[in-house]
This record gives C-alpha cells, sequence and structure tokens, in this order.
C-alpha cells in the first residue's frame, strides 16, 4: 500500500494507505466533510483518504475529469440507498440503463419546459399564493411557534408532487397537516401503501425518489433561506421591493420572470452555495488510468469524489466563505461571476447532475417570494 502508484499522494492521515478505518470513522461520526475540508486545506486538491480512495477539491484536472460521462457512480450509491428492490435514476452504476431512463424525465425537469409551463404558474399560484401565503399570516398574526423545515417540506411536498401528478392529485400537506405529519412519521410506510402497489414497482420507485429530493433537499435549502432573511429587516424590505416591482404570483410565465431578479437570485445562490443540502461526497470509479491534478497514473478502480461542502469553501473565490454574504454574487464582476459559477456545485455536474435543479430554484423562488412579503410586514424574531 505504501508503495501503490497512489503513494505520492498526501494522506488524510498516515494509516489511510493501509485501512480505510479513517474514513470510516469521520463518516460514522458524521465528520467527514469536515476532515476532509481539513486535510484539503492542508495538504492540496487531491489527497488519498483510503488504499484506494481520493478526494478532490479542484475544477480543472479534478470535478471536471471525474464527474464526466467517463466515470461510473460507485457500489456505494445502492448500498447506501438500499430499501428499494430496484435501482432507480440516482443510484444506477450502468450509464446505458441511466441514460434510458433519464431521457424519460429530462424534458419535464428541463428549464425551458418549466418556465413555458403554465401548469407551474397555476400551481404556484395554488400553492403559494392560496396556501402558503394564507398560513404563514396567519402564524404571523398569532403567537403559534412554527417548525419552519417542517413547514418548508410539506410545502415543497405540494409543489414536487402537483408537478409529477398534477394539482388536483398532489398533497396538500400545507393545509392538512395531520395527513403531513402521517405521512413524514415513517413516511416509508405510507408511501409502500395502496396508491404505491398498485403503481408498476420500477416507475413508483422512481417517482417515490424523486418526491423524496424534491420535498428534503429542497425544504432544507428553503429553512435556511428564511433562517437568514429573517435576521435582516432591510434585505426583507429590498427583496419585497425587488419582488412587486417585477413580478405577481399567478402571472403568466412567472418562472421566466423570477430570473430577472437579481436580489432574489443572490439570495438563493448564496443560500445553496453555504448550506448545500446535498453536501456530497459523491463518489466515482476511475475506467482507466488517470491524471489529477500533478498526479499521473492514478490507477483504474480508485474511487475518487468531490463535495460542495468543500468546493464551496474556496476563499480565494468565495471570501470569508463561512459567511452568508448574498451581496458577493450582486457585486461580483462578469469575471468574478463566472470563476464563482465554476466553482458552485450544489447540483453537482456532467451526466449525472442533478435532474431536479431548475425545478428546486423554481420551487424555491416562490416559496422565497412568499415568505419576504410576509416577513417583512410581521417582523419575525429568530
Ligand atoms: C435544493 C435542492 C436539491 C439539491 C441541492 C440537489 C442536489 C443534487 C446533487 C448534488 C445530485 C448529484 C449527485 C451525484 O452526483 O451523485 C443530485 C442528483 C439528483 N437529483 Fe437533486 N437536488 C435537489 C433537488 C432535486 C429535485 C427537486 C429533484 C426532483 C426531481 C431531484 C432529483 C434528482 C435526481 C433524480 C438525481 C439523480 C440524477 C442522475 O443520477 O442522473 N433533485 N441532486
Amino acid at each position: 500500500a505504501f508503495f501503490s502508484d497512489l503513494s505520492p499522494i498526501p494522506n488524510a492521515h498516515f494509516t489511510v494507505p493501509l485501512s480505510r478505518l479513517w474514513i470510516l470513522h469521520k463518516r460514522w461520526k458524521n465528520r467527514q466533510n469536515r476532515a476532509r475540508l481539513a486535510a484539503h486545506q492542508k495538504l492540496g486538491p487531491v489527497v488519498r483518504i483510503g488504499p484506494r480512495e481520493l478526494s478532490v477539491n479542484c475544477i480543472d484536472d479534478g470535478v471536471r475529469t471525474i464527474y464526466g460521462s467517463a466515470f461510473d457512480k460507485d457500489a456505494w450509491y445502492a448500498k447506501a440507498f438500499r430499501g428499494h428492490e430496484k435501482p432507480y435514476m440516482f443510484t444506477m452504476i450502468s450509464s446505458k440503463a441511466h441514460a434510458e431512463r433519464k431521457r424519460m424525465f429530462a424534458n419535464v425537469y428541463s428549464k425551458s419546459y418549466i418556465q413555458k409551463s403554465s401548469r407551474w404558474s397555476e400551481m404556484a399560484y395554488t400553492i403559494i399564493s392560496g396556501r402558503l401565503r394564507d398560513e404563514m399570516i396567519s402564524w404571523a398574526d398569532s403567537d403559534i411557534v412554527v417548525d419552519v423545515l417542517e413547514r418548508s417540506k410539506a410545502c415543497l411536498m405540494d409543489l414536487t408532487s402537483a408537478w409529477i401528478f398534477g394539482l388536483k392529485h398532489g398533497t396538500n400537506f400545507i393545509q392538512n397537516v395531520k395527513e403531513a405529519e402521517e405521512f413524514f412519521t415513517p413516511f416509508r410506510r405510507t408511501f409502500g401503501g395502496f396508491f404505491w402497489r398498485t403503481l408498476e414497482q420500477t416507475l413508483s420507485m422512481e417517482l417515490l425518489d424523486h418526491m423524496v429530493a424534491g420535498h428534503d433537499a429542497t425544504g432544507i435549502t428553503v429553512t435556511y433561506l428564511l433562517y437568514e432573511i429573517s435576521q435582516r429587516s432591510s434585505l426583507q424590505r429590498r427583496l419585497k421591493i425587488e419582488i412587486q416591482a417585477h413580478w405577481k404570483i399567478g402571472q403568466k410565465n412567472c418562472a421566466e420572470q423570477l430570473e430577472k431578479l437579481p436580489l432574489l437570485d443572490a439570495v438563493l445562490m448564496e443560500t445553496l452555495r453555504l448550506y448545500s443540502a446535498n453536501l456530497g461526497p459523491w463518489p466515482r470509479v476511475a475506467p482507466s488510468s488517470i491524471r489529477l491534478g500533478k498526479f499521473s497514473n492514478i490507477p483504474k478502480g480508485t474511487i475518487i469524489s468531490a463535495s460542495s461542502y468543500a468546493l464551496h469553501k474556496n476563499d480565494k473565490v468565495f471570501p470569508c466563505p463561512e459567511k452568508w454574504l448574498p451581496e458577493r454574487w450582486l457585486d461580483a464582476s462578469e469575471t468574478q461571476r463566472k470563476e464563482m459559477m465554476r466553482w458552485f456545485w450544489a447540483f453537482g455536474s456532467g451526466s449525472r447532475m442533478c435532474i431536479g435543479s431548475h425545478l428546486a430554484i423554481y420551487s424555491k423562488s416562490p416559496v422565497s417570494c412568499a415568505s419576504s412579503g410576509v416577513l417583512s410586514a410581521n417582523a419575525v424574531q429568530t
């Protein structure tokens, strides 16, 4: 192990050429991302974390190489997300099977499809303006304590399920709190019920995964976003002015309209940068001998991964990376923004990049609009 082709690469811990214990221990303690970031800060962009496992934290000769189409996902996906009999898009290893599955869904999740969709505008109007906003006003008017994470997830589940099944067949967890509770604890059992058994299993597993991704990661991000804006009353006011000037909820092509709001965009991007809900690391397997950074002859079969957690903490690209500073997106020059976008990795990249990234962005936007309107009117305390 000490004399393998990986031996020129710096070790995150002296035991890593011999054993996976170090990284397994960090994973078990839920400190993997922090430990890997610390190793990169000390040892550089390519670090060895196991006998045949590497961590990378650079774009050129790193993320760009690994997350191209030639690298398969590692078998970890199937183990980590077990419980389903059949693989679905997220866990599929074979690129042929994955490409076939992706073709089924790529169009309905594409940016242009959502932007042009009058169905999306209708959904946003009914769910955000009709349900969420009313609920939020009643929370703000009373003194009740609201579990923002649970309510955000409920709202995002309503949006995701409406997008997948149509408004009529989607959930209404914003208003039906009891139903939402029954679903979220333990939601797998509910999803194993009659409805799902009547669907063809492969399709139900695939859609279940989209529903999970749709409400969970997006709900977590929205919660952080609300937390940050709830503490900045002047930002709430500026957001409200921007939104009122450019957009009325329920108007046609609302998704397209949302793109034109620079402050809202900055708030979303900064939240996804600092509080990305799907941090990684996302492991891939080297298909042949490859080169990463200054290291060549990295053997076929080496497991290599990167994480948005570490990439988003590059202080040359994102100064004061631990701080939530939406202004960094507003004040950036064109060149700086280009560089920030190169390092922005909340949705991964390449052929296995998040298929729901546009849906996630367009879901978060109207929720933030509705929330900032309410927050600025009622000075929410945290
Ligand atoms: C803030 C919200 C979200 C974040 C941060 C996020 C992040 C990610 C990331 C980083 C990946 C790539 C993982 C990898 O390389 O292995 C991914 C994949 C995926 N995401 Fe998302 N996601 C979000 C929302 C959604 C939504 C709303 C959907 C609903 C359709 C979705 C469906 C998927 C699917 C199906 C994949 C697998 C794609 C493939 O393997 O081709 N995600 N997501």
